[in-house]
């Protein structure tokens, strides 16, 4: 792709960790624009998706926190996903928290008949306001985006699902709830853990990964947790776990999916500027970003 446009989503509204509204300010500050230039023939910064600063609801019904306000700045960024799209476009996100996902995949499904997912993650975020310890709609995207969970997330955009479950790939799990183990068994996600990973080695999971969405997808989505990176490697994060995919197991992912040709978008999110060693995390994003569009060291 020749152009790049890239769209801050600075929301923190789904989850408890103020901070991670300043992720696409870090990772404009970590020389994204500079970085990528040399890759495309025109980039566009977008600029931020406005968010104001809301004060935090609960809804009384589902529990669920700033159920409608993520609702609202969902749609606002999926139509601005959709935009670009339209304008010929690769759209990049940059987060704040993984809530985001929500607007991004609804504004770019509507363009692929089966849109692949890679969800590169410590978690699953398959939770719904019934299976969710937290009540926090970041733990939430995926299910979402699979048609699972409150109809106010569900239908951003106005069509549900954004995808179908076999066409989606979690790679880097190491937390899951119960409720999402259930939903991935039910459902049939592929999912490369840790422990694959560390079994089979990052080459190999990129290697069945591609082919496994080549197959059946017309168009894939990247959507880059940077918890889904060791908290060693990526510390500016709001849930890390422990022992997760290193930056250059990450960078070796990024350097195939680009050899693939196959993806159309992508977001960074959970970047917390607050939480993160002197913005070590939004530069790891920011060299992730290299390898996924291209750059070559020779
Ligand atoms: N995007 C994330 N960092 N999600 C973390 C989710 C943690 C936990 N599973 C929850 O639902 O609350
Ligand atoms: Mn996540
Ligand atoms: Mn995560």
């Amino acid at each position: 792709m020749k152009k790049l446009s890239i769209i801050g989503m600075p929301m923190d509204l789904g989850q408890m960790r103020r901070g991670v509204d300043m992720g696409p300010s870090a990772i404009r500050y970590a020389g994204i624009n500079e970085r990528l230039k040399p890759l495309f023939e025109e980039i566009h910064d977008m600029g931020d998706i406005p968010i104001g600063r809301p004060e935090v609801v609960i809804d009384k019904e589902s529990n669920l926190r700033n159920l409608d306000l993520v609702a609202e700045k969902s749609t606002l960024l999926a139509e601005k996903v959709d935009e670009v799209i339209q304008s010929g476009s690769f759209p990049l996100v940059l987060g704040g928290d993984h809530s985001i996902a929500i607007g991004t995949l609804a504004g770019v499904s509507k363009h692929y008949k089966n849109l692949g997912v890679i969800w590169y993650d410590a978690h699953g975020d398959l939770n719904t306001a019934e299976t969710s310890p937290s009540g926090n709609i970041h733990g939430m995207p995926l299910a979402a985006s699979l048609g699972i969970g409150h109809p106010s997330l569900t239908n951003i955009a106005g069509y549900a699902p954004k995808a179908k479950p076999e066409n989606v790939v979690i790679i880097g799990a190491r937390s899951l709830d119960d409720g999402e183990k259930i939903l991935i068994k039910e459902k049939g996600i592929k999912v490369y853990s840790m422990h694959e990973i560390d079994r089979l080695g990052m080459a190999k999971v990129m290697e069945e990964t591609i082919a496994y969405l080549k197959e059946k997808t017309d168009g894939v989505h990247l959507s880059l947790d940077l918890d889904g990176l060791d908290p060693n490697d990526a510390p500016g994060v709001g849930t890390p776990v422990m022992g997760g995919i290193s930056y250059r197991e990450s960078h070796l992912a990024m350097e195939m999916l680009e050899e693939s040709k196959m993806i159309t978008s992508a977001e960074f999110v959970e970047v917390n500027p607050i939480l993160d060693e002197k913005n070590k995390t939004a530069r790891a994003a920011v060299e992730l970003m290299g390898s996924l569009f291209g750059e070559k060291l020779i």
